[in-house]
Order: C-alpha cells, then structure tokens, then sequence
C-alpha cells in the first residue's frame, strides 16, 4: 500500500521547483491529479482515496497488518521486528531531539512512536490511532520537529505563517501540547518558535504571539478560523508556509462542533502540506475529517499491531465495577474513601456541576476535601487545577465530562423553544472549549472512578485512559445503576469486540463488603440529606468566585515564579463548619476485621510501590527503594481466600441478572 503512494516529499521538491511559475505549477497539479494515488482536497477524489485504505484495512488480513509489514518491511521478518524494543536513537531524529530526548530520561519509543515516526519522517499522511496514554504526542511531535530543524538547518523555512498547525479540541490540551513541544526545543540549539493561542486571548494578545511569525502554532480549529477570518492570519500566506498539520484528539475535534472551522481552513491548506491526524477511539467523525483534509494517508492501528491482541484500555489497567442503586452512589464511595479501599490519586467523573458539588460538599463533611474541575472555571483556575493536582497537592480530583454532552443533553431536555434558549444561556456560561478528560496527561492518577456512567463506550475509553498512562499501572471502578445497566452493557460488548474475545473484562470490585457498606450507610444518609440544593448553589457560587480571584492573582504570580505551587491549593473547604469527630474518623468498631484486613493490604501496597511519602513508608517497615508486594486487587478477597474470583465475577453475573429481572 505504501509502495503505490507518490511520497509528499518528492511532490512538495517539485512544488518548490515550480513556485514562482503559475502556468508550470497548474500544469504539475493537473499531471498530479491524473495520479491514481494523487492528492487532492476534493471530496469525490478522497473518497475514493479513503475508501481504498478502509477497505484494504478491512479486508484479509486488515490495514493494520498492512501497515505494519510496510513500516516494518514485511513478512515474517516484520512482525519479529514489531516486537523488537526500538530505541529513539534509531530512528533517525536529528541529534539535538535525540539530547533533549535523553534529557528527559526517554529511551525506548512506545510502539506508536516506533511505528507513527518513520511513516510522517517519509512524508506520508498518517491517521494513526492507539490507546489512550500511549504516546501519542511524541509520536507526531517528534518528526514534525525533526522536519521544521532539518527545514532550518538547510535556511529553508519560509516565513510569511507558521510551518506547522497542531489542532487539538480543548484549550487545556492547548497548552499541554504547546508545554510537550517546548519542552523538546529547551534543548534544541536551532532556535524554533511554539505558540499556543486560544479564543480566551483577546485579538491583541493573539497577533503578539503570532508575530514573528512562530514555527509551530498549537490551537483549536475554533481560534483558528476566527484569525483566518479576522485576517490574524492571511490565508495566502498559509499556503505559501505550512508544511504540516497536526490533528490531535482527532476524534473528539467534530464533536467540539470544529467541522465548520476546518472547512474553512481548508482552501488555505497547500497541496504539499503533510497532514497527520492522531485519535485514541475509531468513529465515523475520523473517516470525514480524513476526507476532508488528508490525501491517500497511511492508516496505522495500533490495537492490533503484529497480531497481538491488545486492549482498548490499556492492559496495566484493572477495570472494576459496583452494582449500586443510584440513590446509594455517594455511601459507596464514601466506604471506598473512608475505609482505604483504593489507591490515591482518585479522579471521580461525574456528569453535572451540581452532583460534583454535591459530592465534594458530602465528602468534605466526612474530612475528605477535594477540588472540582468543570467549564465553569476560568481557564487559569482550570489549568491550575490540573497542575495542582499532577504536583499531588491534594489526591481527589472530581471532574465534570466534557460540557458537548451535558450541553446537549440539557439543551435537548424541554420543548424546542426552551431548549434554544438553554443551549444558548448553558454555552454563555460553559467554555465551549473544555474538556477535562480527553487528552489530558494527569501524572499518576492511580484510579479513576465514574461515579456516573459516562454517556457512551468511547467517553469510558477517554476516562478510564487518564489512569495507567505510559504504562503505569491503574484501577478503575465504575458505579453503576439499575439505569446505567444498558450503557454499561454497550461498553462490556464493545471491550469485548475490540479485544475479540469472550471473557468480560470489567470484574466486580473484590475489595467492599455489604457490611463495610452498611456500617457508614445510616451517617452517610444524614450527612447526604444535610446538604441542600442551596448549600450546592452557594457552593458553586463560591467556588467560581474564589477562582476568579485566584485566577489573575495566580496569572501574574505564575509568570514571576513559574515552579511555586502554594497557592495551588483547589481542595481548600467550601464550608466553615467544623467537621465533627465522629464524621471525620470511622470509629474502630464500625469497620469489620475483612473491610481492615483489605484497608491495610491496599496501604501496603500503596507504601510498596513507593507511592507514599518515606516517613510513611518508613513506618510500615519498608526501606529504600520501591519494593514491590503483590496488589490486593488481584490477591485479596472479602470473601475469603477460597473463594476470590471466580467467585466475585459469579456474582457480580448473578447480582446483573438479578436486577434485570427485578426491572424486567
Ligand atoms: N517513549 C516514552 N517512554 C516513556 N514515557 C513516555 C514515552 N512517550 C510518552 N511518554 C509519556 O507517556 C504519557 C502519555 O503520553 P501522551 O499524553 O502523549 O499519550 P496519548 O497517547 O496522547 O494519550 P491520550 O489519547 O489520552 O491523549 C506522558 O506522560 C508522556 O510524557
């Protein structure tokens, strides 16, 4: 498949060589689109093109395969060397990548930077998709800046637009990318320019940042187009200056209504732009973006790489779930906090503002404080957040999806007329441009829990992705309700299709015994019932203000002192009451000897594998090093050592088909 491709490269030298000769240059695109494989943003032409990579990605064997042999060099020999661990240093970076490289302590390339980077260092359009956490940043980053130094190195850069776009979904994932590529160039002696720019800055700001102009702009399609269209940015000169363009998150881009923006941009795009789109789930949304910008690429899947058969979710991660009544939700977690039953860093989804607060403001009266993260914050406070608790200043984090759903799930509630008005007033006072969980590199969130089930499979996929990244290993429990059984049934199915096999992979969590449960059941309903819808609103209220204020406070300090975190603080209490004694300790006699022996087990571990603090570890009878004791999610069973999984999965079957029944 490859072979029969015309390389970018050589058309992009040809393009070169006609620039300044219009006649010449029609006349070069006219033989191009002749081409069979030629490139060409022209709808039915790259239908066509698509078409052929689906279906040979479909047919015998599949693309994946496919692809692998062409990257690899084919056959029986290829697939040995997919397994082969591949160091940067082969892969032909320049040196100055291969320093900053080893600098930050990287050495092997994940499989989708082993694969991704010899493709785009060809020239070829890639749409590369591999599982959450794997990578997938350096995979483009890397010979995107490989290009943009050799391009320097030889006085060819031009200089009228940025040489390359990298378009992500969300501002959050603006800045994360922007701080990933400057951090690479730190090292680099060619002195390239990154720029991130967001539609929060105002027009002024955005022309600094672009004058120069930059080498690399990351955005979102959103901001672009406004500078397109604002003349920020002259159209003309894209044309003469982009080489290549990045679509990060790309199948979450359409979903953040980017379609229009895109489509705008793509006049301006020129025919020798190379263009790599990057996603974690497969969607209908990545076949219409590649029509739409890319040309005949090079389809790389990395699930099922070399025959192997890999997860969606990452392997390091073990799923669980928790049969629960809906109005049960807060008195589990609170048992699986309370008692210690799961590792820290927590990062709670939720699916509305008002149940985060809700919960925080629950949790809070036991003595367990946490931050909300949601698109109500100013974008600083968003990112501090998230800073924050990556720097582990505090361990629970609860997190709002992305507001696409709830804005549309909310602006669909009601009749036509009122939802207008809903979905208007909810995107005044939402962030358009949020999203919290896709894409986010949160560092060593060792378990996420969706108290709320997430609205589809592939919004599962995109949480339980911030846990296990760079192949860390991770839990994750999903609560679930007699309402949520049919979306957690679309998951189960869709893990199992995806992995190809017949064994359910998300197990019922080994560790909460109904009598752990019911030991907080009575305290948890009279803290529950104590807190008010007014208390949430005042919450919520707070909140935001105590951000706003922060927010510029925390703008002008962080660019004085870019490494202070006190001020970091977002877990700070909402209310000013005193937590009482018996709320905020579990008094011994409430917890049963298996709910302790399973408590401790998880605090062994969590001393072993070095997490905690040493005075800690010290304390538990551990020296030096990160020992490693066995995890008590696969070793430990509140139902005795007898009787573990098996057992569990049984019942956990029987509890789902029980409560079938009871709703049938
Ligand atoms: N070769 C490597 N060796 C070790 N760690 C790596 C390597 N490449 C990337 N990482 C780290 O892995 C983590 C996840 O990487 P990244 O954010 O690029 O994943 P991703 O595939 O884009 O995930 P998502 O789909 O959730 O956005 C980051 O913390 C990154 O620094």
């Amino acid at each position: 498949m490859a072979k029969q491709r015309s390389s970018r490269k050589h058309r992009k030298a040809a393009e070169q060589e006609v620039e300044n000769d219009d006649e010449v240059t029609v006349a070069a695109e006219k033989e191009e689109d002749g081409e069979p494989a030629a490139a060409s943003h022209d709808d039915e032409e790259a239908d066509g093109a698509v078409e052929e990579d689906v279906e040979r990605e479909e047919g015998a064997g599949g693309g994946e395969e496919e692809a692998t042999d062409a990257a690899t060099g084919g056959g029986e020999e290829g697939k040995e060397e997919e397994e082969r661990e591949v160091r940067f240093d082969e892969l032909g970076l320049d040196e100055q990548l291969k320093r900053a490289l080893r600098k930050k302590g990287l050495d092997k390339a994940t499989p989708i930077q082993r694969e991704a980077i010899p493709l785009i260092l060809e020239g070829k359009d890639v749409v590369a998709k591999a599982k959450t956490g794997s990578g997938k940043t350096f995979a483009y980053l890397l010979p995107m800046l490989h290009e943009l130094l050799k391009l320097s190195s030889e006085g060819r850069i031009r200089k009228s637009a940025p040489n390359a776009f990298i378009l992500v979904p969300t501002r959050e994932l603006c800045q994360q990318v922007h701080n990933e590529a400057a951090s690479l160039l730190e090292f680099c002696t060619s002195k390239l320019r990154v720029v991130q720019v967001n539609a929060s800055m105002s027009d002024k700001d955005i022309k600094v940042a672009l004058s120069g102009p930059p080498n690399i702009l990351v955005t979102t399609p959103a901001c672009v187009a406004a500078c397109i269209s604002k003349g920020i940015i002259r159209g003309s000169s894209i044309k003469e200056s982009l080489s290549m363009m990045i679509l990060d998150e790309a199948d979450l881009l359409l979903s953040y209504r980017c379609e229009d923006d895109l489509k705008a941009l793509v006049p301006h795009i020129p025919r020798s732009c190379q263009s790599i789109l990057m996603s974690a789930t497969s969607s209908a949304d990545i076949e219409k973006l590649t029509k739409l910008l890319l040309h005949n690429p090079f389809i790389l899947t990395l699930t099922e790489v070399g025959h192997a058969k890999e997860d969606v979710v990452p392997k390091n991660v073990q799923q669980f779930w928790i049969p629960c009544d809906a109005k049960d939700k807060m008195l589990y977690i609170l048992a699986l906090l309370k008692l210690e039953l799961i590792q820290k860093k927590v990062l709670i989804f939720v699916n509305s503002i008002d149940s985060a607060f809700k919960l925080r403001l629950f949790l809070e009266k036991f003595g367990i404080r946490s931050s909300v993260l949601n698109a109500e914050l100013p974008q600083n406070s968003r990112l501090h957040i998230i800073q924050a608790f990556n720097a582990r200043l505090f361990d629970y984090l609860i997190a709002t999806d992305d507001n696409k759903s709830k804005v549309e799930m909310q602006a669909n509630k009601g009749n036509k007329k009122d939802s207008k008005v809903s979905r208007k007033q909810l995107q005044q006072t939402l962030d358009a441009e949020f999203g919290v969980v896709r894409g986010i590199d949160f560092k060593n969130v060792f378990t996420v829990v969706n108290y709320d089930m997430p609205p589809d499979p592939a919004g599962y996929v995109h949480r339980v992705g911030r846990t296990g990244r760079a192949n860390k290993t991770g839990a994750s429990i999903s609560l679930v309700s007699p309402e949520e059984n049919d979306i957690f049934e679309d998951i189960e199915n869709m893990l199992k299709d995806v992995e190809k096999g017949d064994t359910r992979c998300i197990s019922p969590f080994p560790l909460l015994t109904k009598n752990a449960v019911e030991s907080l059941r009575y305290r948890a309903q009279d803290v529950a019932r104590s807190v008010t819808t007014r208390d949430i609103k005042e919450a919520r209220r707070q909140d935001i203000k105590n951000e706003i204020l922060n927010s510029e406070k925390l703008k002008a300090h962080f660019e004085e002192n870019p490494r202070d975190l006190d001020l970091l603080k977002h877990d700070k209490l909402l209310s000013n009451k005193e937590i009482p004694a018996h709320l905020r300790d579990v008094p011994e006699y409430l917890i049963d000897p298996t709910t302790k022996e399973a408590s401790n087990a998880v605090k062994l571990s969590r001393a072993a594998m070095g997490i905690d603090k040493p005075r800690r570890r010290k304390r538990m009878g551990f020296k030096g090093g990160s020992g490693k004791t066995s995890d008590p999610l696969k070793t430990f069973s509140a139902e005795g050592k007898s009787r573990r999984r098996g057992r569990n999965e049984r019942d956990g079957e029987q509890d789902r088909r029980k409560r079938k029944k009871v709703e049938g």
